[in-house]
């Protein structure tokens, strides 16, 4: 980002602060999303006791509408309702408030690896991972009718997105300001509703039609295959199953001793248990308030996290065999969901 300086942090800031104003005071002054009957997202400050809903599955996510979040809830359920939210806390609060039934969270990316931030998220919640999704993500260049390239003085979208085009943006010219917001719809939403002509927003092409902007360049990634993995989360793990492929996602902290990582890595080596990922965090500076089972926090200090991921049920006797042998080497282990993989094809998805 060519961001550098204070005034320059400042004015991201007041982007920030604003973006959120407009969306938190409504949109009475603002024709754009009335018009279009969008639903306004949830804040924290929005959870009073919940409502009964019908049967339709609510799906919270991050974003408004027209954010890749909410493409994501979409593969995931086809029938659900997607239901907006400021935060990715408010989205965790709506499903444990049975506001929602399920909350959508981005957790890695192709280009960019692990969003650390929300696998912290996981660790401070109580929910379990039922599903995921990889989504191929096609960015495109957006701006209001009439503004060409050469009108821009800034481009913003959410932070992966501006990292994931940065070439692409550079190559077209456009060495002006980018600036980081909470998610690459609202930051087209942002500038419609102001009707901003020196700006332009990195974001879907459905956003482009729901905000009535132009689409100024297409498949902006630097990446072609630039995908992003989302879990689906609910407040019950779902029951696991080896009539179909699956995978466990898990979290610990190893035990001190010398060779323990070498240990819990053997542990699925010798079940010829595959691994999709594996990560580890430093931890050493923040502890980290962990929830129980009880629902009850407290904070505890780490070296590092692991996080691994690997392709087996937890209803299979290998994948148990092997989490019992980790607990041996392992002082916190959490199992954060066995959940049936994502093995639809990425080549030939429409482009989003
Ligand atoms: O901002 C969005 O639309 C999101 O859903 C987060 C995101 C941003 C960039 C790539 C993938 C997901």
């Amino acid at each position: 980002m060519e961001n550098s300086g204070d005034g320059q942090q400042q004015q991201q800031q007041d982007l920030a602060e604003r973006a959120y104003l407009v969306q938190v005071n409504g949109y009475d002054s603002l024709a754009t999303p009335k018009d279009l009957n969008l639903p306004r997202p949830l804040s924290i400050s929005d959870f009073a006791p919940a409502p009964m809903h019908g049967s339709t599955l609510r799906v919270a996510y991050q974003g408004v509408p027209g954010a890749y979040s909410e493409a994501a809830a979409c593969k995931a359920y086809p029938e659900c309702e997607p239901v907006p939210c400021e935060q990715f806390e408010a989205a965790f609060q709506a499903v444990e408030l049975w506001l929602a039934d399920r909350a959508v969270l981005p957790v890695e990316n192709s280009l960019g690896g692990s969003i650390h931030r929300n696998y912290d998220l996981l660790l401070r919640h109580r929910l379990h991972i039922v599903g995921e999704v990889q989504l191929p993500v096609h960015h495109c260049l957006l701006a209001m009718p009439g503004v060409s390239k050469a009108d821009l003085r800034r481009v913003i979208s959410h932070p992966q997105a501006l990292a994931q085009c940065e070439h692409t943006l550079t190559r077209l010219g456009l060495s002006v300001a980018r600036e980081a917001v909470d998610d690459t719809a609202g930051a087209a939403q942002f500038i419609a509703e102001n009707n901003l002509r020196d700006t332009a927003a990195i974001a879907s092409n459905r956003a482009a039609e729901i905000y009535g902007m132009n689409i100024l360049a297409n498949g902006i990634q630097d990446d072609a295959g630039n995908v992003t993995r989302f879990v689906m989360l609910a407040r019950e793990p779902i029951i696991p199953r080896v009539d179909r492929p699956f995978k466990t996602s898990i979290v610990f902290a190893k035990e001190e001793a010398t060779g323990s990582l070498f240990k819990v890595l053997s542990a699925f080596a010798f079940r010829d248990i595959n691994l999709t990922k594996i990560e580890s965090r430093p931890q050493r500076k923040k502890p980290l308030r962990i929830v129980d089972d009880n629902n009850s926090g407290k904070s505890q200090y780490f070296e590092y996290l692991f996080y691994i991921d690997f392709e087996a049920s937890m209803a299979d006797k290998r994948a148990q065999n092997a989490l019992a042998e980790l607990q041996e080497f392992t002082s916190f282990l959490r199992v954060l969901g066995s959940y049936p993989m994502d093995v639809t094809p990425l080549v030939g998805s429409p482009p989003l």
